[in-house]
């Protein structure tokens, strides 16, 4: 995840920094990414913009970062695409509809500056052990008759269920159907308030919300007789800094639409 690529400024192999604008920069995470940026060697602040700000040229950003709310990060992804600016989705509600519309525009971009392409990564989570979460659950699910996710975070989050536990079940779902598993056991047939969840790909997942906690999640795993139970905690945004710095260094070298930052780190 540290890998430094910076990208070569001219012929005689000098590189220059990689000039990253912020997105959401007053947001939770986007204050935390602001303070990453400026302390990662190879990469410089030069833009950081919030809500009803113009975003501009971006301050001549090789990259931005785009931490705000589901409904402004379609608008603010497309912005920079047409600019030939990279971008790294940390935003949630990304859903199908939302990612097509995103790859039609990627698959009309012009090339940024001399590279191949326009490179935007959409990632649910950039921290490490969600990122292993998410593989070891994929990877456990068509072992075990029963799955569910649950996420639990802090109560200022405005979306549910979360992006991690979305990609998780999908994760899940995917892995399932191609070994051929049949769906979750489940005889609920009177759920009037949707206790058991909301289903996602076939996986039922739930969503607390609870003062004092930041970015959780697990992964219940059943069989008869046995149960598997995957978590992982965020205890503080820091946690994510890592995968943000790493994906600033490396979308530049990934042209097109990129689900996943497990994509970036060979996981
Ligand atoms: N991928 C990952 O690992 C993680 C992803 N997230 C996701 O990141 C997103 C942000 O989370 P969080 O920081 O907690 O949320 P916050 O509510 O703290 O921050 C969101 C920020 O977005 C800004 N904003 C809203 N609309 C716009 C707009 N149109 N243009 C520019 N900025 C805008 C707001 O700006 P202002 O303050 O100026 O009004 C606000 O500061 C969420 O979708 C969350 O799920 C969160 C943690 C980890
Ligand atoms: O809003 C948050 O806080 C988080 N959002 C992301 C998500 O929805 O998955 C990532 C992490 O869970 C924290």
């Amino acid at each position: 995840m540290n890998e430094q690529v910076t990208e070569p400024d001219d012929d005689s192999g000098t590189r220059r920094e990689i000039r990253v604008a912020v997105i959401g920069a007053r947001g939770r995470m986007g204050s935390e990414a602001v303070r990453a940026i400026e302390a990662a060697e190879g990469l410089s602040l030069v833009g950081a913009y919030g809500s009803g700000d113009d975003l501009g040229d971006l301050g001549g950003a090789d990259v931005a970062v785009e931490l705000t709310v589901p409904d402004a990060s379609p608008a603010n992804v497309a912005h920079c695409v047409e600019r030939g600016i990279h971008v790294v989705v940390g935003t949630t509600g990304w859903d199908d509809e939302r990612l097509d519309a995103l790859r039609r525009q990627l698959a009309d971009a012009p090339p940024a500056g001399a590279g191949p392409g326009v490179g935007v990564l959409i990632a649910p989570n950039f921290a490490i052990g969600a990122l292993l979460l998410m593989s070891f659950a994929a990877k456990a699910a068509p072992f075990f008759e029963s799955v569910e996710v649950i996420e639990l975070h802090h109560p200022a989050k405005v979306d549910a269920p979360s992006g991690t536990a979305a990609r998780t079940a999908a994760m899940i779902g995917r892995a399932r159907s191609e070994a051929g598993c049949a769906d979750v056991p489940d005889a609920t047939t009177h759920d009037p308030d949707g206790a058991r969840g909301a289903k996602i790909d076939g996986i039922p997942v739930h969503a607390v919300r609870l003062r004092g906690l930041t970015a959780h999640q697990e992964v219940l795993l059943g069989n008869a007789g046995e149960m598997l139970t995957l978590r992982h905690d965020s205890f503080d945004r820091g946690s994510f800094m890592p995968g943000v710095v790493a994906a600033v260094r490396a979308v530049g070298d990934h042209p097109g639409l990129t689900v996943g930052l497990e994509h970036y780190i060979g996981l």
